[in-house]
């Protein structure tokens, strides 16, 4: 595969490390410094691109690949409110789009166990569920993509939940999300179920971002000849 690597950071080279390794060829690395690489004359060379930037940039960067007409796989997250501009513009036009808020394979499985946990728990009213994740110093984003999807998981589920909000919450009717910020955590999300008796708590912890990247770099290969808008759950064959 010819990638355009759109985002050249911590992710941008952990992705190009394993894609390279995996026999792909990185054609652009577009930072914030070489954009004239997101024209569709540049872009339209590239099988491909995997989009990792920032929440201010990323709608931008997903339609300039659009006008391209090339696949985008993309795992920035604090944008998702401009997600849905995207997925009717997929539609419209046939193109091609995957989102995870997070590609790694332990968390995608994460997903699961959540979800069946808080189905368990919607009839056990003396539990009550909090979150809290935890990243390195320089994420610009609170919470974390993955802590929004889990807790989307728990709100769909649990009828006494109404709303996620970002730290402390006595409202019961509120899922708190705790956001802390220490370094190197590449990510680690918590959920807890406390009773007056008993909690029950998972947790995924990356160990590095190489789970990350290997996803991405796993969706990329998976997408290629398709159209239609995708997410992890149909990489991994979990729909
Ligand atoms: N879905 C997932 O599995 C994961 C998602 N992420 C998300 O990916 C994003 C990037 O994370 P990091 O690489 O750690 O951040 P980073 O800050 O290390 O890198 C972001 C890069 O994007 C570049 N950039 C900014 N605007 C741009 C533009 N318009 N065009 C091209 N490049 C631009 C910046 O110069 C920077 O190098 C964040 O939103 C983070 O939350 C991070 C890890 C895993
Ligand atoms: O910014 C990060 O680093 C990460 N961002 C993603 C998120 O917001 O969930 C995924 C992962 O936790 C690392």
């Amino acid at each position: 595969m010819k990638i355009a690597l759109i985002g050249y950071g911590k992710m941008g080279k952990a992705i190009e490390a394993i894609a390279l390794e995996r026999g792909h060829e990185i054609l652009y690395r577009v930072d914030l410094h070489n954009k004239e690489f997101l024209e569709k004359g540049f872009l339209q060379q590239a099988d491909l691109a995997i989009e990792f930037t920032t929440p201010d940039t990323a709608l931008e960067n997903i339609h300039r690949c659009f006008d391209a007409d090339i696949p985008v796989v993309s795992g920035t997250t604090g944008w998702l409110d401009k997600l849905e501009e995207i997925h009717q513009r997929c539609r419209q036009e046939n193109k091609t789009f995957l989102y995870a808020s997070n590609f790694s394979i332990g968390v995608n499985i994460f997903f699961e166990v959540n979800k069946q946990l808080a189905a368990l728990m919607n009839a056990q009213q003396q539990y009550d569920v909090k979150m809290e994740e935890i990243h390195h110093t320089q994420k610009k984003d609170a919470p974390s993509g993955t802590a929004i999807s889990l807790a989307e998981q728990v709100l769909e589920r649990v009828s006494r939940k109404k709303r996620w909000v970002n730290g402390e919450s006595a409202a019961a009717e509120e899922l708190e999300i705790r956001s802390r910020r220490e370094d190197p955590a590449p990510g680690t999300h918590t959920v807890t179920w406390g009773s007056p008796v008993d909690d029950i708590t998972i947790t995924h912890t990356a160990h590095s971002r190489e789970g990350f990247a290997s996803g991405a770099v796993t969706a990329a290969e998976w997408i290629q000849g398709k159209r239609g808008i995708f997410t992890m759950k149909d990489v991994l064959g979990l729909s």
